[in-house]
């Protein structure tokens, strides 16, 4: 696990340990990080999982790509409104790929703080830059990082479509969507992979609690 350092911000150890969190939890904490195209199903199956967890018990929280983009990652736009336009275009985030790049990094900060407060933390954002995702992997400890490639071809992600957005990009409304004018780069060994264009959400889901099981994610012996 590799932080930064800083002369003038200095580390402050807890007086209350990642372990002891997980002993009071009863399990480890951890980060499952789903990636896929738009459409492929990240969201659906991570809700699942989350619901399946909470109802365990597990002490569980789900980061999702659009809804961390209402908030801490808000758009140029969404910030301009209340902070003025300079203001949204310095911290506002798009879809470019530097875009991408500090999306992925603060969210993977934040996932790492919940995983280290002992929480089974899911996160569902496209990713699609490996260089991205490895680097959240290096902020935290070996085990930690569990990357989900959640593959459905492209076709079946744009015939599913919910948003509307593959339709705007292909009208050449939206700019940089993922898989049509903008790349994504599939995992090379991702611990788990959800063929979710051939099976249902809760069956995927049930891939995925028995990967934590076995991992020993979900007690603390
Ligand atoms: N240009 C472009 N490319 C890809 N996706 C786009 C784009 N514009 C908007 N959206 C919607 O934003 C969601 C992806 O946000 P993420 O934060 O997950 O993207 S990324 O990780 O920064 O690539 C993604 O949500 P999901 O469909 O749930 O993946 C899209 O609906
Ligand atoms: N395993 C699946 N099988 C069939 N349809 C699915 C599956 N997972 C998700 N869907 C459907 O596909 C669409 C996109 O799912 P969503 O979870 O929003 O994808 P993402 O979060 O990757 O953009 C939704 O309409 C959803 O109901």
């Amino acid at each position: 696990m590799s932080s930064p350092t800083d002369p003038i911000v200095v580390w402050h150890d807890h007086s209350v340990s990642r372990a002891d969190r997980e002993l009071q939890n009863g399990h480890r904490g951890c980060v499952v990080w789903f990636t896929g195209l738009s459409g492929c199903g990240k969201s659906t199956v991570a809700n699942v999982v989350d619901r399946h967890l909470f109802e365990r018990g597990v002490r569980t929280y789900l980061l999702d790509g659009d809804n961390v983009r209402h908030g801490l990652n808000a758009t140029p736009q969404m910030l301009a409104e209340r902070y003025g336009t300079e203001f949204g275009k310095r911290f506002g985030l798009g879809f470019g790929q530097q875009d991408r790049e500090e999306n992925i990094r603060r969210v993977g900060a934040v996932a790492q703080l919940m995983c280290d407060a002992g929480l089974v933390t899911l996160t569902a954002f496209v990713s699609p830059y490996r260089a991205d995702r490895d680097a959240v992997r290096a902020t935290l400890a070996a085990g930690d990082f569990i990357e989900v490639f959640v593959d459905a071809p492209l076709e079946v992600c744009e015939a599913r479509d919910p948003k509307g957005l593959y339709q705007k990009a292909r009208a050449g409304q939206i700019k940089d969507f993922t898989g049509i004018d903008a790349p994504y780069e599939a995992p090379i060994e991702p611990q788990l992979v959800l063929k979710s264009a051939e099976f249902s959400p809760e069956a995927l889901a049930a891939e995925v609690l028995r990967y934590l099981t076995e991992a020993g994610k979900l007690n603390v012996s």
